[in-house]
């Protein structure tokens, strides 16, 4: 049986996972044209690249359907439940860094912490009829990063891209997102709250714990392991 990796299909990350990998000695690359999604390996026997979106790859992991899979350490945190017990992180990459945070408009000058976010969030509610609006697509990050400390009175609503526009169009008053240069919140007008940082995330190869380790896949795992340079793993 083949061991099954998982690999963003496009953009920064799919070439910065490839460029880990072959400095490392293992040579993956897509096949086909442009727009096929296939890929190769050269440098360990056995393995074979499976190109995903990286959004999809945390269920794929979780599901079993790969054996390893590369993406963002938030989405992992995000879209599975108690992600421990269903991947085990072999090695953070050194790239994708991304911060995901909780910002607001730069015009509030009252609100710089979670807890002034918290009174703000109380008075809103008074003075509105209905709780302050966080747009996010990380609910399940931010529900809890709000609740360990102590912000209650808000509601999250569902915000899939663009979400730093959701304040000027109206539809929230604050946005949860993820942040490199930080140029898209500026424009925006928001700031970051002090005390706002949910989780700082980076490309990261996780092992799905899930997935069937009998036989060839884990004499395949302990070779890659030890070609890419990490400790011995034992997913059995
Ligand atoms: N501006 C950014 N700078 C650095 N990393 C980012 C940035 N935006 C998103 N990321 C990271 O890239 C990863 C993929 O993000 P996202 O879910 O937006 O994927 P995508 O490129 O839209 O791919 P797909 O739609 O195929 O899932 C996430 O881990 C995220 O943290
Ligand atoms: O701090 P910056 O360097 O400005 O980057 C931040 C932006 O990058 C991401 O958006 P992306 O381009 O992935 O599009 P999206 O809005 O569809 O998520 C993120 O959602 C921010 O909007």
């Amino acid at each position: 049986m083949m061991l099954k990796l998982g690999v963003p299909s496009k953009g920064r990350l799919m070439e910065q996972t490839f460029d880990w990998f072959g400095d490392r000695g293992v040579k993956l690359s897509r096949t086909g044209s442009d727009r096929e999604y296939s890929g190769a390996v050269e440098g360990v026997e056995g393995l074979e690249l499976v190109l995903l979106s990286a959004g999809e790859i945390p269920r794929e992991l979780a599901a079993g359907r790969i054996h390893l899979g590369v993406t963002g350490s938030d989405l992992v945190r995000e879209k599975l439940a108690d992600w421990p017990s269903q991947v085990a992180e072999l090695a953070p990459m050194g790239f994708g860094h991304a911060d995901l945070i909780i910002a607001v408009p730069a015009c509030w000058p009252d609100v710089d912490t979670l807890d002034d976010l918290d009174a703000a969030a109380a008075a809103f509610r008074r003075v509105h009829g209905f709780r302050l609006r966080i747009a996010t697509k990380y609910h399940r990050l931010v529900r809890d990063f709000l609740t360990q400390h102590g912000v209650a009175d808000y509601q999250l609503v569902d915000s899939q891209g663009a979400t730093e526009g959701t304040v000027k169009n109206l539809t929230a008053e604050a946005v949860a997102d993820i942040t490199s240069t930080g140029e898209t919140l500026r424009a925006n007008h928001l700031k970051i709250l002090c005390d706002g940082l949910v989780h700082q995330s980076q490309a990261t190869l996780y092992a799905a714990r899930g997935a069937d380790w009998r036989g060839a896949a884990r004499d395949t795992l302990s070779r890659l392991v030890s070609r890419l340079g990490l400790p011995a793993v034992d997913m059995a």
